[in-house]
């Protein structure tokens, strides 16, 4: 029998001896969900997979892959919720390397170690290190290109100040974090700047004062923002990305329907669009972000056929089962696939993109990307980071130091519980506060041992559900409050309010455990940032499973489902109670992860692959497939000593056949599937052989192949 790849207590079998390929792959201690899983390449999607696994084992070189004819199985295609299979390489995310790998050190040579370069004016007015790294995306740039980014927020919002008429904070934000995290003098940012403004001086001095800081404003009037921002961005896409459906109606409130906030939509994309057009110049490119921009690509390409252009979305991509509850679902989609990049947090993203493109566009999916209008469009997992450096680095701070003596005094003798969430639906407050009052009802003495600090954001206040959410909050915390408070001390400090920078690290430097429990979170920065500044205390992280951030730091989180109240609240009393040298092997695991991968990784990697996004010969012509060299083959399997063969599956190893199979015989008990008989010995041999691991990769079940190939 053919095992490939091998599950990972895999004892016994033919290869145990083998190394266990998935689990190498699991990167960032991520174990894919069905290791055991076989799934589906053509020789294009193998190379691809191929060349992600030797860069993450830092060999990067070039691949001689076995060829299989076009019209073979779509790996990608196959969504998590439809019961299909899915690739297990695919679901293991932090199987790719964002950070470290020697390839692109050599591609990047002003990218090692940090560089003295000053601070440009975009760093000025934001949370900046001292030292900025010498610039290294514009290492992929031609001669005077740049990087622009556009995004619904700019970086810094343009604020009216009484005194001084208008100030520039900072914005608030993962994404604007992240980004604030990526130093680069080549890049501009395009941006709505907060705020609505309609005088023209007014304008005029914030774009000059904006352009200081590397930014470009777009000024969308209140009606828009109402209908575009509040109604279909976060009343319609948000929720139904997050899993939690359309609004009834399609009405953001009893005036707005779906079709006007749509067309608020499409008004907006076309005013970033014509910013954009506006200042772009030859050998820019273009990074667009998020469910705001969706229609961006498209816009920018009618423009300029030639643009660079990528596009990358910071939520979840929802199951098509989900996503295909939305009435103008094809339209975005087509407008998104125009970009030459299109970019996850995770690899589950990117497969629910592809399966949606598939199932409803009927275009073939692959891993490596999305074959449309005669173009492979690539599709990709890039999952962000933060800049840690500069987190742990505020801790030696006056400011921070002084903040964590306070902290310190005010919390005394009590352990220190900490969420951070803007006040939004998707973070999972009110199960959070649910699991606390349990934990506390059931824990009796806790209540004056512990307080939960709990930051909550305000955001898109304007939103009839946000303002809702707050009271029902409010009114939970309260109850918790007025249950369990004393004269001297209640369970919950809870704060509706930014906080400063300089608090934020202090609090997340001295808390004992930070209780993160989003329904949904495309990645979830609070729970790095919070690792980031743990390295003396090592406090506890208790994360959902529902975080695109569990997937890398799932190994030292503790993993809840924010919907089990019970499970939740056990783990806090897990949390509060877990002995010393657990929290440091755990925080240790989580401190790499987060170390490792920054938001400059992130950035470079995703300019990297968009520059490199090459148009490709459409596939079915049987140009994309290269003839196996084979003497050069077997002179280098004679010569290895460690051997890593992945072959594909369906016209591969078998036949060629257009559908997926869940078994390998019809119901007369024909076999419809056979394994070429002259390989099966070819193989047998091979998986005997302790030097070489055997990988079949295919979209049929792994019950098939084992049918097939016993
Ligand atoms: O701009 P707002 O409407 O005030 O919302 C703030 C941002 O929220 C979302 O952030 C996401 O991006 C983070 C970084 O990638 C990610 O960690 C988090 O899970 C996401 O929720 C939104 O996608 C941004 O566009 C907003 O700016
Ligand atoms: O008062 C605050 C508290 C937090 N944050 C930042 O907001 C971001 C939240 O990002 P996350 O990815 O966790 O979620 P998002 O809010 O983007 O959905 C983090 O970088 C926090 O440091 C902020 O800007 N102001």
């Amino acid at each position: 029998m053919l095992h490939a790849p091998p599950p990972l207590e895999a004892a016994g079998s033919p290869v145990a001896h083998n190394r266990c390929l998935l689990r190498d792959l699991g990167g960032h201690g991520a174990v894919p969900a069905d290791p055991s899983a076989l799934y589906g390449a053509d020789a294009a999607t193998t190379q691809f997979l191929l060349e992600r696994i030797l860069r993450k084992r830092g060999t990067a070189r070039r691949l001689v892959t076995s060829s299989s004819s076009p019209g073979s199985s779509s790996v990608g295609a196959a969504d998590t919720d439809s019961g299909e299979p899915q690739d297990p390489a695919v679901s293991a995310h932090g199987l790719v390397p964002v950070s470290g790998s020697p390839d692109r050190a050599d591609r990047t040579p002003a990218a090692s170690g940090p560089g003295t370069s000053p601070a440009t004016a975009l760093h000025g007015p934001l949370e900046s290190t001292a030292q900025v790294p010498a610039s290294r995306l514009s290492a992929h740039l031609g001669p005077g290109g740049r990087i622009l980014i556009v995004a619904n927020r700019l970086p810094v919002t343009a604020k009216r100040d009484p005194v001084k008429k208008w100030e520039f904070p900072s914005s608030s934000g993962g994404l604007v974090s992240a980004l604030q995290g990526v130093k680069d003098e080549e890049l501009m940012f395009v941006g709505w700047p907060g705020v609505s403004v309609t005088d023209d001086d007014d304008q005029t001095f914030i774009k000059n004062e904006l352009f200081k800081k590397r930014c470009v404003p777009v000024f969308l009037n209140e009606e828009l923002m109402d209908q575009y921002y509040s109604g279909y961005c976060n009343n319609i896409l948000w929720p139904l990305f997050h899993y939690l459906g359309l609004p009834q109606g399609h009405k953001v409130n009893k005036t707005k329907d779906f079709k006007s906030q749509l067309k608020a939509y499409t008004e907006a994309n076309q005013m970033f669009a014509d910013t954009v057009c506006g200042i772009s110049k030859e050998g820019d490119i273009i990074w667009c972000h998020d469910y705001h921009l969706m229609l961006l690509p498209k816009l920018l390409k009618q423009f300029n056929t030639n643009m660079k252009v990528g596009w990358f979305l910071h939520t979840p991509f929802p199951s098509s089962e989900v996503y295909q509850a939305l009435p103008n679902r094809k339209e975005l989609l087509q407008a998104v696939l125009e970009a030459d990049l299109v970019g996850f947090h995770t690899y589950e993203y990117a497969r629910h993109f592809v399966s949606a493109c598939t199932s409803l566009l009927g275009l073939e999916g692959r891993l490596g990307g999305i074959e449309f209008k005669e173009r492979i469009v690539k599709v990709d997992a890039f999952p962000i980071g933060i800049d840690a450096q500069h987190f742990k680095e505020s801790l030696d701070r006056d400011a921070v130091k002084v903040k964590i003596t306070d902290f310190e005094s005010v919390f005394a003798g009590r352990k220190v519980m900490l969420g951070v969430d803007r006040l939004d639906m998707i973070k999972g407050l009110l199960q959070k506060l649910l699991a606390y009052e349990k934990f506390l009802e059931e824990n009796k003495g806790w209540e004056s041992e512990v307080v939960l600090v709990q930051i909550a954001v305000p955001t898109r206040t304007d939103v009839p559900e946000y303002q809702e959410l707050k009271s029902q909050v409010h009114e939970m915390v309260g109850r918790v409050n007025g249950k369990f408070g004393t004269f001297k001390t209640y369970p919950i400090i809870y704060l509706d309010q930014t906080v400063e920078f300089e608090a934020l690290c202090a609090l997340y430097a001295i808390t004992d455990v930070a209780l993160i429990t989003s329904l949904r979170d495309g990645m979830n920065l609070v729970s790095y940032e919070y690792v980031a500044c743990q390295e003396s205390n090592k406090g506890v992280l208790i994360l959902s499973e529902f975080a695109g951030a569990a997937q890398s730091l799932g190994a030292g989180a503790i993993i809840v489902n924010p919907w089990n109240i019970a499970e939740v609240a056990n783990a806090i009393k897990c949390a509060l109670d877990m002995p010393s040298g657990e929290r440091e092997r755990r925080h240790r695991h989580n401190y790499e992860i987060v170390s490792a991968h920054t938001a400059q990784d992130w950035a470079e990697n995703y300019v990297w692959e968009l520059t490199n996004a090459v148009i490709k010969a459409p596939l079915g012509t049987g140009e994309s497939v290269i003839g196996l060299p084979i003497k050069e083959v077997a002179e280098q399997y004679a010569k290895s000593k460690s051997r890593l063969l992945i072959l594909g599956f369906n016209a591969t190893l078998t036949e060629q056949v257009q559908s997926f199979e869940t078994r390998a015989t019809d119901q007369t008990g024909n076999t419809t599937l056979k394994l070429d008989p002259g390989l099966k010995g070819a193989l047998k041999t091979l998986c005997d052989n302790e030097d070489t691991t055997v990988v079949v990769v295919s979209g049929h079940g792994k019950s098939v192949l084992d049918e097939v190939t016993s």
